[in-house]
């Protein structure tokens, strides 16, 4: 990594708050607060997340942010890669036909929607959230194929059989 690569990575660390016992006894929330009150931690998570789909993905398509902490980060990582960005909300918060998806988190339960013509076919998303934590959201989200049925129909019409929804991994950038 370069060494003003480095450096960035420490200034979001140091704008990572950690509370143990919230939002229940035994979890460590992980605060990103501090970093969307500080313009240059700001800029370098957006430089970092920018860097890495730059360098680990030839073809993005749109950026698919998470609601709701996803979209705080989604739209400013889109914007500097010149791509649309897509929500996925809390279910019941979208217009028109939808896809959603049950799944559990580090503390709870949740339901995510997407509306259904929000990705077109072969087009390649990048999912994008706050933070991993048990990973529920994404593999519930994305990989698990059942719950993003229409999605799916579309990739299947647009892309070859090896290639099908393909997932390219996961990163994150603080471990
Ligand atoms: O890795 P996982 O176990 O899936 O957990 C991580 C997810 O949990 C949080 O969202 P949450 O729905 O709790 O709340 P938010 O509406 O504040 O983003 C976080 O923003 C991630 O989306
Ligand atoms: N440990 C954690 N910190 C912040 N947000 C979370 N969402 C799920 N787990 C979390």
């Amino acid at each position: 990594m370069a060494a003003g690569s480095e450096s960035k990575l420490q200034l979001v660390h140091r704008h990572i708050r950690a509370f143990p016992d919230f939002p229940k006894k035994g979890i460590l929330f992980r605060d990103i607060c501090p970093i969307l009150k500080d313009a240059a931690a700001l800029t370098a998570v957006i430089d970092l997340f920018e860097e890495h789909v730059r360098n680990n993905h030839q073809q993005v398509d749109l950026i698919v942010g998470l609601d709701a902490r996803g979209f705080l980060f989604g739209p400013l990582l889109a914007q500097r890669l010149g791509i649309g960005f897509v929500l996925i909300r809390k279910k019941g918060k979208l217009p028109g036909a939808t896809v959603s998806v049950s799944y559990d988190l580090e503390y709870g339960k949740a339901e995510a929607e997407v509306q259904e013509d929000a990705v077109a076919a072969g087009q390649k998303v990048l999912l994008i959230d706050d933070l991993l934590a048990t990973g529920g959201m994404q593999r519930q989200v994305w990989w698990k194929k059942r719950a993003t049925r229409s999605w799916n129909k579309k990739c299947d019409k647009g892309l070859n059989k090896q290639d099908k929804c393909q997932n390219h991994g996961k990163a994150s950038l603080p471990q």
